[in-house]
């Protein structure tokens, strides 16, 4: 009896240990997956892994089925992968630990940024697009949400400057040597500009609108990224979302777009948005 008393208050114990410690590890393996899949979704690891994936369920179901010689070729075959690999994907590894390396890693995407701070940035693009749409100054901005575009951020010319409507208004200007392409913007900060966006191939676009706003339809079109143009030929406004166009907004109208779509994701839907087809 005395044993089985001592017995039961050992594994009490070892049980709590065992619940807290293994919280902490669980939660720490989920949020170093969720931020991986945030890193790479919306590049062509998210292809490759899906490819794995497929490999690893053929080689599994061959084993079970019996089918030696095909089990035997997808197992060469997957070591032969996993050796390939770090070749292939050599430049987005080294972009993976230099993000690690610098901070990155931990940022804040804008849907999770406080409520004052996401607000005063949407006020400072509103009056950005409000104030080169008076002067008809051709802008194209956009503002990264949870799929990652850093391999677009690589296109143009890093900027990393806190944002504000006068340094959007400075780089659109004609005379900028940034002016040309898209500025990406990722949380409090304009990450880069000049940049070069995917154009739409979208048949249902009108014909008078230009590249401008196909590559703003083009980036929406293949991530949740929110994209706002400034029309240099008529300086109206518009907002690029999930493929849609929404055309000649006023003040009003593009400052309640930003804020229902930069809404803070909730969890359900932050994961969500890691498995949509794009
Ligand atoms: N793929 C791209 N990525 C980012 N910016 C682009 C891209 N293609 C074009 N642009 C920008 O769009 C400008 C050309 O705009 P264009 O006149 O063709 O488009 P638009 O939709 O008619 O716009 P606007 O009404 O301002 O004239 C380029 O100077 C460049 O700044």
């Amino acid at each position: 009896m005395e044993y089985l008393r001592a017995l039961k208050d050992n594994l009490n114990i070892n049980l709590d240990v065992f619940n807290i410690v293994s919280i902490i590890d669980i939660l720490i393996v989920a949020f170093v997956l969720y931020r991986l899949m945030l890193l790479i979704q919306g590049t062509r690891a998210v292809q490759l892994i899906k490819g794995m994936v497929v490999l690893l369920v053929a080689t599994a179901a061959s084993s079970l089925l019996n089918l030696n010689t095909v089990h035997w070729l997808l197992r060469y075959t997957m070591t032969g992968l996993l050796v390939a690999l770090p070749i292939v994907f050599q430049p987005e590894l080294r972009r993976a630990l230099e993000k690690l390396g610098g901070g990155d890693f931990f940022a804040r995407p804008l849907t999770q940024m406080a409520e004052g701070d996401r607000s005063a940035l949407i006020n400072e693009v509103v009056r950005a697009a409000l104030s080169m749409s008076a002067t008809r100054t051709g802008a194209l901005i956009v503002l990264e949400r949870s799929t990652g575009l850093q391999e677009l951020i690589e296109t143009g010319v890093k900027v990393d400057g806190i944002v504000s409507a006068e340094l959007l208004m400075n780089i659109f200007i004609t005379k900028s040597p940034l002016h040309d392409g898209a500025a990406i913007i990722r949380g409090d900060r304009l990450a880069a500009a000049a940049c070069v966006l995917p154009l739409s191939e979208s048949r249902e676009l009108s014909r008078e609108l230009g590249t401008r706003h196909r590559a703003a339809v083009g980036l929406t079109e293949q991530s949740d990224a929110v994209a706002v143009v400034v029309s240099e030929e008529t300086g109206n406004v518009s907002m690029a979302m999930e493929g849609t166009l929404y055309r000649r907004l006023n003040e009003a109208g593009l400052h309640e777009l930003l804020v229902k779509y930069l809404q803070p994701t909730t969890t359900r839907s932050a994961f969500s948005s890691l498995w949509q087809r794009r």
